[in-house]
């Protein structure tokens, strides 16, 4: 908590709104809107855009041939006929009488919008995007300067590990797995997983995470987890190494007696032959 709580004020909420299977209408094919395409399907929504084929952006065009989840309109936006089960509306046009229009419907039906040419029309922004799987980092001026906001994404992007992405995506996998053993939601079990995960991505650097495959991280699980310990990247070799080193004992150790034991056989059979004989 700030100490001055009354700075807490003059921002937006920054959320990662899970859209997957809802419905987004784009009002409008231009260079902003092929923009808003791009998001949206980055979110794994279903998209219908209305706009007349003579403003599409080649950018627009070729989404719309690509994917089967662009359903589109050949016009302009019609009526309230256009809003019929969407749950998100998006406007990118040049006619800012016809934008407000749509803005009021939205309101109207109580669906979110964002207005790309009226900020004060908008219910959210967008901002400047990283994607690197599952890692998203949204840079928002608040409407202040979207340009900034573009050149200090470049300068992020810089700063973050190439790796960042994938060891996002094997510490997703590892969360998976560890839950499968670990089952439920909260009580004790519940601290004690995330005090594991917790001491696990602090005591690996990104790199090492980003190397694990699933044959490690069941290891990871039955040597950490299981024995209740966290062990860092050097621990576990160390720890594998010892196992590993004890399986090659048992198999030396089995390597020196089964010849001893073959040849005892051997002896004591040869000693009943000849005795066999000698009666
Ligand atoms: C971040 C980004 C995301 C995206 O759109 O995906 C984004 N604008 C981007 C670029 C950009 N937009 C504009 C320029 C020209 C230079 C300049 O004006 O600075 C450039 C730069 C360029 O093109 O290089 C013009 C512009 N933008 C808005 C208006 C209307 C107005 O302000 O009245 C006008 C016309 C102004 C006029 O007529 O003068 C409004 C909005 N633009 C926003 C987001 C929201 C606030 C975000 C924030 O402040 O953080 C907000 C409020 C609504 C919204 O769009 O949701 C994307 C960069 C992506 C990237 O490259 O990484
Ligand atoms: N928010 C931002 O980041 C941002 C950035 C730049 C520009 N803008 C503003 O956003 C608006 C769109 O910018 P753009 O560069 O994509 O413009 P654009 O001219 O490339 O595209 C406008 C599109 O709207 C379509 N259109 C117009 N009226 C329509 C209607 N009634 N129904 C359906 N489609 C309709 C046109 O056919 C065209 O495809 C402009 O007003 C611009 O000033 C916003």
């Amino acid at each position: 908590m700030p100490a001055d709580i009354s700075s807490l004020t003059g921002g937006s909420l920054l959320v990662a709104w899970q859209l997957k299977d809802k419905h987004v209408l784009i009002v409008g094919g231009g260079d902003v809107a092929s923009g808003r395409i791009e998001s949206v399907l980055a979110a794994d929504a279903r998209i219908t855009l209305i706009c007349p084929s003579s403003g599409l952006h080649p950018l627009t065009k070729r989404f719309i041939e690509a994917t089967d989840r662009i359903t589109y309109c050949d016009r302009v936006f019609a009526a309230e006929d256009d809003l019929v089960g969407v749950d998100m509306a998006l406007t990118a046009i040049d006619q800012v009488e016809e934008s407000r229009r749509v803005c009021a419907l939205c309101r109207e039906h109580k669906i979110p919008v964002n207005v790309a040419d009226i900020p004060e029309s908008c219910d959210f922004y967008f901002g400047s995007q990283i994607r690197d799987g599952p890692l998203q980092v949204l840079i928002s001026t608040n409407g202040q300067s979207p340009k900034l906001a573009n050149i200090i994404r470049k300068r992020v992007e810089q700063a973050l590990p190439n790796c960042a992405g994938d060891a996002i995506s094997k510490v997703g996998e590892l969360r998976t797995k560890l839950k499968e053993r670990a089952p439920g939601v909260g009580g004790e079990l519940g601290k004690r997983r995330m005090r594991w995960m917790i001491d696990i991505c602090t005591s690996w650097e990104m790199e090492d995470l980003a190397l694990m495959d699933s044959p490690m991280m069941d290891r990871l699980l039955d040597d950490g987890w299981e024995q209740n310990v966290t062990p860092n990247p050097d621990q576990f070799k160390a720890l594998r190494g010892r196992r590993s080193g004890s399986a090659s004992h048992a198999t030396s150790a089995s390597g020196v007696l089964l010849p001893i034991l073959a040849f005892a056989t051997g002896v004591i059979c040869s000693g009943l032959w000849m005795s066999q004989r000698v009666r």
